[in-house]
């Protein structure tokens, strides 16, 4: 895709001067910007059909990968905007008794996520994004550390495993630590559609060791 040679090139170079180090900062927020638009579009333009069955060919393949782990607290998203849907897994998981969390926007913390228990019975709210989520509730909540998975949204990867959000910072602040730690193993899922050759990295952009897209797993 023609758009990341450009974000590529407008990546800052240390050896520039501060003015057109900053100048080219804000080009390259901005084409960070132009490309999630690209490809928020992209994924929304897949047919109502398409979507499911991507969605059910990306869940046999992340059931697969979530055995061999021997996962048994998972945490995973609702579809919003696009996103490769989650319901087939959803079901999948319950049915195989694998315990299944949700994120909730912090209450206090900006910036910040909590994940709590999601079964079939848990009261549900919209947060400011329109996303449901559980309500709080102090005895649903389990510390990242104790998550075996977190299936992390995405907007685009790239062939190295290079992952670019919402812009929220909030999977990037939730997995800062996981290799330190060792857990949660965080796993990407994607529709095929949001590859792209080569994404910009952030000091703070955490990337992913493993992406499930319908078509493949991939490794890094
Ligand atoms: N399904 C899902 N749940 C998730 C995330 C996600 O990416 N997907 N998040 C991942 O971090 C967190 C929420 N982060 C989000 C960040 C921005 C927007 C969003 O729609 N932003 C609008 C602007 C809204 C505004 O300015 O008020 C937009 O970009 O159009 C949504 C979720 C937690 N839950
Ligand atoms: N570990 C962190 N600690 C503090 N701030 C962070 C951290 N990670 C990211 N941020 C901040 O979050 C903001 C958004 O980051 P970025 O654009 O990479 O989010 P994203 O990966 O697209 O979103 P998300 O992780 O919510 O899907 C940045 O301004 C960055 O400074």
């Amino acid at each position: 895709m023609s758009t990341s040679s450009t974000l590529s090139d407008n990546l800052p170079a240390k050896s520039k001067a501060p003015q057109a180090a900053a100048r080219i900062d804000i080009n390259a927020k901005e084409s960070r910007q132009q490309l999630r638009k690209t490809i928020r579009s992209a994924r929304k333009s897949l047919t109502p059909a398409e979507q499911t069955l991507a969605s059910l060919n990306a869940c046999h393949k992340m059931i697969d990968r979530l055995q061999a782990q021997k996962a048994q607290h998972v945490a995973l998203y609702l579809t919003h905007d696009g996103e490769l849907a989650t319901a087939p897994l959803i079901n999948a998981l319950w049915q195989l008794g694998i315990n299944t969390y949700l994120p909730r926007l912090h209450p206090f913390n900006a910036g910040q996520l909590l994940f709590l228990r999601y079964t079939a019975d848990t009261p549900m709210q919209p947060n400011q994004f329109g996303i449901l989520e559980p309500k709080l509730a102090v005895r649903a909540i389990i510390p990242v550390t104790e998550l075996d998975i977190v299936i992390t949204p995405l907007v685009a990867f790239d062939a190295v495993g290079n992952r670019m959000g919402m812009g929220g910072g909030y999977y990037d602040r939730t997995l800062a630590n996981w290799q330190l730690q060792g857990k949660p193993l965080p796993m990407g899922y994607a529709h095929d559609c949001q590859q792209v050759p080569s994404l910009p990295c952030e000091y703070w952009d955490v990337p992913l060791p493993m992406i499930i897209t319908p078509s493949r797993v991939l490794t890094f």
